[in-house]
């Protein structure tokens, strides 16, 4: 598990190190830069092409200015650099850094506050004005210089953070920032880079390391943590000799409608291939020839109207409600009949959410543990509307330290709050994923991990993890544009024996 940090903390972390490593600040300032043009002579390796370094005079300016050092010594031959001297002080390090480059031939031209540009004609640019410091929104000079660089056709490469781009915290609808096709930054993603608003100004990043302390950095206990392979891999255990069908668990789907069966198919196709030992799907009548010709290892339940079905309780271990379920009375009573039934955690998904949303009565019998899994729009019918991402995280880490349940925040990064206020960011999946049914398949895979004994915050971690990297796997090598939930499902159980390996 990688930690996030706000800028807050990235500032103690680096002064820890600073003090206790110990380094002296400006050699971390070299290591963070030579970090950066390691990556940078991979992505643009032709030292004939134009790069303009815009430095502020802070450390990310000082930052630019050792790179721009370095990239001379690499032998990048049309180098520019421009200094904003927008602001009154100017941090030591830069200082430091300004003399060295000041040694050397590359042309150093400055900007002064009211100064008009000049033309700019180098196809690369590299943001080093502001970084982490930023304290305040963008504006005058600033504001003007970075709208100025956004309307070049030039590819931007930003040093840590664009600038303008808050490391954390509300990221408001006007923000000016730079529009980066790369963000080479330290140590660490920070947190905005995970939220739908960086799409505007982060094309991609990729984090370096720069020898921050570890074990300062996981003493901070952020709340922010980004799952890695290894954590996933620690969770998942392969299926045991002399074990059976019994050993993984009954899964219940309650799911469908005479119109959206599809929903309930492909939940209990994502619960039996992520290998859940039976699954049974409570289903209307109208869909039984559908379920039995689409996957005839799942066992029926039927529905009929608003009759409630005859459930055995004891039988399951894991029972999800919601996919395609409707949101009329019937299933709204079925789902009241449910919660107040099965005591153990559930699952709920889509209209199981929706319903939840209407009836605020039902929140009273949720059993502690429960899962939830909203999209955004689904999140915001939960609990109100939210104007920004930030906004969201909060409120679902504070509901799901409130009600002692998970809420697993379905997007790009798919975000997982717990009870203990944690807020674990998923690193896998992608755009081909984006297809009506695929979330029905994630319910389904959550079930089948409680049915198989799996704790609920493993479920989640794991759950979200396999999910994306079973949509990676079908999506990236093929260049695939689209993939479908259902082969998703089949996928699962690959992408399980992968990570048990
Ligand atoms: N602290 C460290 O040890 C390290 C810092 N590093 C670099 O240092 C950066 C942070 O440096 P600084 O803390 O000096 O801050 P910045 O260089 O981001 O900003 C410089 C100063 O600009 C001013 N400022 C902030 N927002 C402004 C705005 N909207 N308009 C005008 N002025 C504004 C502030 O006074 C701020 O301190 C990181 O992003 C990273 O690039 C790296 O060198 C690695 C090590
Ligand atoms: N661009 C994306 N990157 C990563 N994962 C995605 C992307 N788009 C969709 N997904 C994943 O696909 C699933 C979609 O769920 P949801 O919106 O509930 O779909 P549906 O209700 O149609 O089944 C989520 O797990 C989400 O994380
Ligand atoms: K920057």
């Amino acid at each position: 598990m990688l930690p996030l940090l706000t800028s807050a903390q990235i500032r103690e972390a680096d002064a820890f190190t600073i003090a206790s490593e110990p380094v002296a600040s400006i050699d971390l300032m070299e290591r963070a830069a030579r970090a950066f043009v390691g990556w940078f002579i991979n992505h643009f390796p032709d030292r004939n092409e134009e790069v303009s370094i815009y430095c502020g005079m802070g450390n990310n300016g000082g930052d630019g200015l050792a790179i721009a050092r370095m990239l001379h010594e690499h032998g990048y031959s049309h180098l520019k650099l421009i200094i904003a001297r927008y602001n009154d002080k100017s941090s030591a390090d830069f200082i430091i850094n300004l003399q060295r480059i000041q040694a050397t031939a590359v042309p150093v031209v400055q900007l002064n506050k009211g100064e008009d540009f000049s033309p700019e004609s180098s196809t690369i640019i590299i943001d080093a004005l502001l970084g982490s410091g930023l304290n305040k929104a963008l504006d005058g000079d600033f504001k003007r210089l970075v709208e100025h660089l956004n309307n070049l056709s030039s590819t931007v490469v930003a040093v840590d953070i664009p600038t303008g781009f808050f490391a954390d915290g509300e990221i408001h609808q006007n923000t000016v920032a730079i529009r980066a096709e790369l963000v080479i930054t330290f140590q660490q993603a920070k947190i905005n880079f995970l939220l739908p608003e960086a799409a505007e100004f982060i094309r991609c990043w990729q984090a370096v390391n720069i020898g921050i302390s570890e074990s300062f950095t996981r003493s901070l206990n952020s709340p922010y943590q980004f799952i890695e392979e290894q954590d996933i891999k620690r969770v998942v255990k392969p299926r045991g000799r002399f074990s059976n069908k019994g050993t993984y668990g009954h899964s219940l789907i309650i799911a469908g409608a005479a119109k959206t069966m599809g929903a309930a198919l492909l939940c209990a196709a994502g619960c039996v291939y992520a290998g859940s030992g039976l699954t049974t799907a409570c289903i209307p009548l109208s869909g039984l020839t559908a379920l039995n010709s689409y996957l005839p290892e799942i066992m029926a339940l039927t529905r009929d109207g608003d009759i409630l079905p005859d459930i055995d309780w004891a039988r399951y271990k894991a029972i999800a409600i919601g996919p395609g379920l409707g949101t009329g009375a019937d299933a709204c009573e079925l789902l009241a009949f449910v919660l107040s039934n099965f005591g153990k955690p559930l699952v709920i998904d889509a209209d199981g959410i929706n319903l939840l949303a209407n009836r605020y009565e039902l929140w009273e019998s949720l059993t502690e543990g429960s899962i939830l899994t909203p999209h955004m729009k689904e999140f915001d019918r939960l609990f109100g509307d939210h104007h920004n991402w930030w906004a969201r995280l909060q409120t679902a880490r504070q509901q799901a330290i409130k009600r002692k349940i998970y809420i697993v925040l379905k997007n790009d990064y798919t975000i997982t709050a717990t009870p203990q206020g944690k807020l674990y960011f998923n690193s896998t999946g992608n755009a081909a994923m984006a297809t009506g049914g695929m979330g029905d398949v994630l319910t389904g895979l959550l079930t089948s991990l409680i049915a198989q004994g799996y704790t609920a915050e493993e479920a989640c971690l794991a759950g979200i993890y396999i999910h994306g990297k079973a949509g990676d796997e079908l999506a990236l090598p093929n260049r695939m544009n689209v993939v479908l939930p259902g082969r998703l499902a089949q996928q699962l159980p690959l992408t399980m024996a992968k990570l048990m390996a």
